[in-house]
């Protein structure tokens, strides 16, 4: 598959208003899109440097003792840190049809919409030596 660029940086935080305010204060970075995704148990925030492009994506469980939540299982086993890699791709359904074909595990077989109303799918981390990878494609391309 051809990635266009990296789309966001996942980092599981344990309370995202202090995230937010770390890398707004201290790294100078500003948030353009909060969201809480209900159906997923998370809060979001997608915050951009001066020049835009890659963001950093905050993510914080709604309910922290839920451990069929993948982030709050995540913070209980590893601690706070980062999460996944999120690849932007311009059809994600081929890229996943072709990195299937490859023999990679998905954990998403088909994409499904994700924060921002993108269109999403992930990886499995035991394919990607172990970093979870997020395909992401923008829900007004196709
Ligand atoms: C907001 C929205 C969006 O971006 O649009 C999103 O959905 S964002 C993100 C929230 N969504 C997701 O995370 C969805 C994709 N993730 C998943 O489905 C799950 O987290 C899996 C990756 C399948 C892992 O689930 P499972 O229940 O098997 O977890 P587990 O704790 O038993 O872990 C199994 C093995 O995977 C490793 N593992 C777990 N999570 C990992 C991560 N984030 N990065 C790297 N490795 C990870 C564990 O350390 C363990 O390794 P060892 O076996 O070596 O001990």
């Amino acid at each position: 598959m051809q990635t266009e660029n990296i789309d966001h940086i996942g980092i599981a935080v344990e309370d995202i208003e202090k995230a937010i305010s770390l890398y707004q204060e201290k790294f100078g970075m500003k948030v353009v899109h909060r969201e809480t995704l209900q159906d997923r148990g998370l809060k979001v925030a997608f915050l951009v440097g001066e020049k835009g492009e890659t963001a950093i994506e905050l993510l914080e469980p709604i309910n922290h003792e839920d451990m069929n939540n993948t982030v709050a299982k995540f913070l209980k086993n590893r601690g706070p840190g980062l999460h996944h890699v999120a690849l932007k791709v311009g059809d994600i359904k081929k890229s996943l049809e072709e990195l299937q074909n490859q023999g990679m595990t998905l954990v998403d077989k088909e994409p499904r919409k994700g924060a921002r109303g993108h269109l999403v799918a992930f990886l499995h981390p035991k394919s990607a030596m172990g970093t979870l990878v997020e395909l992401v494609q923008e829900h007004n391309v196709h």
